[in-house]
């Protein structure tokens, strides 16, 4: 066995104690030649060098051979020294602290900026600015109703500065009412203004780059534990369902952002991650939330919206539909649109009669087998497709669709109202002072409308928010209201910051217990109530609720434990595979040294004497196996000095043994102190 090593200076002893052994043991055929184990270290300088200095006295040591006790006891104690550095790097490898057990995320996120085990605290406040909402403008193609008026194209945008400029229409003479109006030409800068009206210029954006320009900037965002809303905004028929859903030929940005999303886990699987996605889509039609995941009813089921100091404002019963792949998110998003809302107006053949929000939540739930603790990063991305702002005389809406319109209208007016608050400067230098929140509370009229204040985290609060605005190329009125609403949004800044919690095996066991014993009391005073009086019933029929969305958390951290616990097993199991041939090894190892050990003191304890030549006047008797050796008085005396001169000898030999000995405990002890046995990884490399 040799054991190489990936750092200059791991375990030098140990390859010197395995060089010593095979000097000393003398017949070790199992074993590698002393030139392969020094050959084996060439490429780690240390060791070339303590292993060289050790094999030249070694082999003096063993041409001298073990005369003493002494020695032989120092031998034993070397090979259990060795055997104990073996039982040590056994150790170390299966120590989880070393570094093939630390984080192995893979996941970029995980790399991120904060400590994994920072708490949520701190990461608030390391980074609750989500800066400025991004905002880009997309104008599209000229529709056939269009090209049947020759209408003008009224949009030209600058790739170079990012401007959008919108020109006056030509003056009809015959127009009385546009006579009367001044028009004037407008310049704005976007983040970004998409140029998709004409194919054929070479600054022509299709559905991919829309994507590729931010949708994958902001699955970044959410891979680092971001929440994201993108929402697109615009008249009605100016393109807004075609970027964000787009049609089977030519995806739109959700299709794409979803795809990238199971492209990423897919590529980013590790052992000791688990990423858990759901989906919910709903449409906000007349004021009422509707779940687009649920078959429609007659009369339809509307949900309420509820909000909390902990989930912030949220749909009650809502479908949270878990997704393993695109697949799954794909059939969902087209029942989705199946059930939406939409109908025929004379600015759009399929126009959308609601405010469309499809949400993906995304956790990824990071393991550390060391610390046996969790980290869990949530990060939400709210796709909304607004309805379309609209004029009822363009669109000739008259009765259901009329009420319809006027509600799109009445919402989108509250969200310009939202924006403009949120962009105001006054309002922004506000919130940097103290009790900004309760004020800032006050001025911003999220309320007034479902959409705004379901939207208000993504809005003004806790997200990385982009706006698209869609405009079509000839309504100059619309296009200019669009363009304003737009450049207003870019103002607002949001206070976005990482959602990630590090939760340990035991906290996690302590929340759902906490759980449970607030399910169980909810039950007992559900059941309780349920005796009292009937203006009772409403304030159970609410603690009902609580007590099923408590249910359905701790189903779902029940969900997350078996994932975390899976993740264990299947990290562990490797672990136990990767390990098991290097046992045998060991055990081989240590057994052949046990021999090597056994051979080396019965060579010591009867060494073998050979028989002196005869004929140089020397007498000799036989007893036995034993020799014994008869002198003359005159020889003895020259024996006895020979004699003299052979212990003095022997004498220095063994000093310079000792010596050597005491060198090279010295220099064990050393490596000891200096390497201790948590030295980086030691792999063990085939004889
Ligand atoms: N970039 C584009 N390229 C090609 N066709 C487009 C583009 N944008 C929109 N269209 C077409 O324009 C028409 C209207 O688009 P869409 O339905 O997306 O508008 P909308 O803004 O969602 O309207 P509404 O508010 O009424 O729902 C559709 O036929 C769509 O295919």
């Amino acid at each position: 066995m040799i054991f190489s090593t990936n750092s200059p200076a791991v375990f030098p002893s140990l390859a010197v104690a395995i060089a010593d052994v095979h000097f000393v043991g003398g017949t070790g055929r199992d074993l590698p030649e002393p030139r392969m184990l020094l050959s084996s270290h060439e490429a780690v300088p240390a060791i070339v060098y303590d292993s060289r200095f050790w094999q030249a006295r070694l082999a003096m040591w063993t041409n001298l051979r073990a005369r003493s006790l002494e020695a032989v006891e120092d031998v034993i104690q070397l090979l259990q020294d060795m055997a104990l550095v073996d039982s040590r790097v056994y150790r170390a490898l299966t120590t989880p602290d070393i570094p093939t057990h630390a984080s192995t995320a893979s996941t970029a996120p995980f790399r991120a900026r904060t400590p994994e085990s920072a708490p949520r605290e701190s990461i608030i406040m390391a980074g609750g600015d989500g800066g400025n909402v991004k905002v880009v403008v997309r104008v599209r193609k000229f529709l056939k109703r269009e090209l049947d008026r020759n209408a003008p194209c009224l949009i030209a945008m600058n790739p170079a500065n990012q401007e959008t400029t919108l020109h006056p229409p030509p003056l009809d003479p015959a127009d009385a009412k546009n006579a009367r109006r001044i028009y004037e030409e407008k310049s704005f800068t976007f983040d970004k203004s998409f140029w998709s009206h004409d194919e054929s210029s070479t600054h022509f954006s299709q559905q991919k780059d829309i994507y590729a320009s931010f949708g994958e900037e902001f699955l970044d965002h959410n891979f680092d534990g971001y929440h994201t809303c993108i929402f697109a905004y615009g008249q009605t028929g100016s393109g807004k369902s075609y970027t964000m859903m787009g049609t089977p030929e030519q995806p739109g940005l959700i299709p794409r952002t979803c795809e990238g999303l199971f492209e990423r886990i897919e590529a980013e699987q590790n052992n000791n991650l688990t990423y858990n996605v759901h989906v919910s889509y709903f449409e906000v039609y007349n004021e009422h939330v509707r779940d687009l995941l649920v078959p429609r009813t007659t009369p339809p089921t509307y949900l309420k919206i509820r909000e909390s100091k902990t989930d912030g404002v949220y749909v009650q019963n809502l479908t949270d539909a878990p997704v393993k792949s695109y697949a799954d998110v794909e059939r969902l998003m087209k029942s989705g649109d199946m059930n939406r809302t939409t109908a025929s107006t004379k600015m759009n053949d399929t126009s959308s009669r609601s405010h469309a929000v499809f949400t993906l939540t995304l956790k990824q739930i990071q393991h550390d087998l060391s610390t046996d603790s969790t980290i869990e990063r949530t990060a939400r991305m709210r796709l909304v497709d607004l309805a379309g702002s609209e004029r009822a005389n363009r669109t000739g809406a008259t009765g259901a669709r009329l009420r319809e319109g006027s509600n799109i209208n009445q919402s989108l007016t509250t969200l310009g109202r939202v924006i403009a608050a949120l962009a105001d400067p006054k309002r922004q230098r506000q919130t940097k002072q103290p009790n900004a929140g309760k004020r800032r509370g006050e001025v911003v009229p999220y309320r007034d409308s479902v959409l705004t204040w379901l939207l208000k985290d993504s809005l003004g609060g806790n997200s990385k928010t982009a706006m698209v605005a869609c405009i079509s190329p000839t309504d100059y009125e619309e296009t200019l209201s669009t363009l304003r609403y737009a450049d207003q949004a870019k103002r607002i800044r949001t206070r976005a910051h990482i959602n990630q919690d590090a939760v340990s095996a035991a906290e996690r066991d302590a929340q759902i217990a906490a759980m449970a014993e607030t399910i169980r009391q909810l039950q007992l005073s559900v059941s309780n109530q349920a005796h009292r009086k009937r203006d009772e019933v409403d304030r159970s029929a609410e603690q009902l609720e609580d007590y099923q969305r408590q249910v359905g958390k701790m189903q779902r951290a029940m969900q997350e434990s078996k994932a975390v616990a899976d993740v264990k097993i299947r990290a562990l199991t490797t672990e136990l595979d990767e390990l098991r041939p290097l046992n045998v090894k060991l055990t081989q190892e240590v057994e052949s040294l046990r021999r090597h050990l056994a051979l080396a003191l019965g060579e010591l304890k009867n060494p073998i004497v050979l028989p002196q030549p005869t004929g140089l006047g020397i007498e000799k008797e036989n007893v036995g196996v034993q020799e014994v050796e008869v002198w003359s008085d005159g020889e003895e005396e020259e024996c006895e000095a020979e004699d003299e001169e052979g212990y003095v000898e022997w004498q220095a030999d063994v000093d310079a043994l000792m010596e050597d000995l005491g060198m090279f405990k010295r220099k064990m002890a050393d490596d000891r102190t200096r390497w201790g046995h948590r030295g980086p990884l030691v792999e063990v490399v085939d004889n």
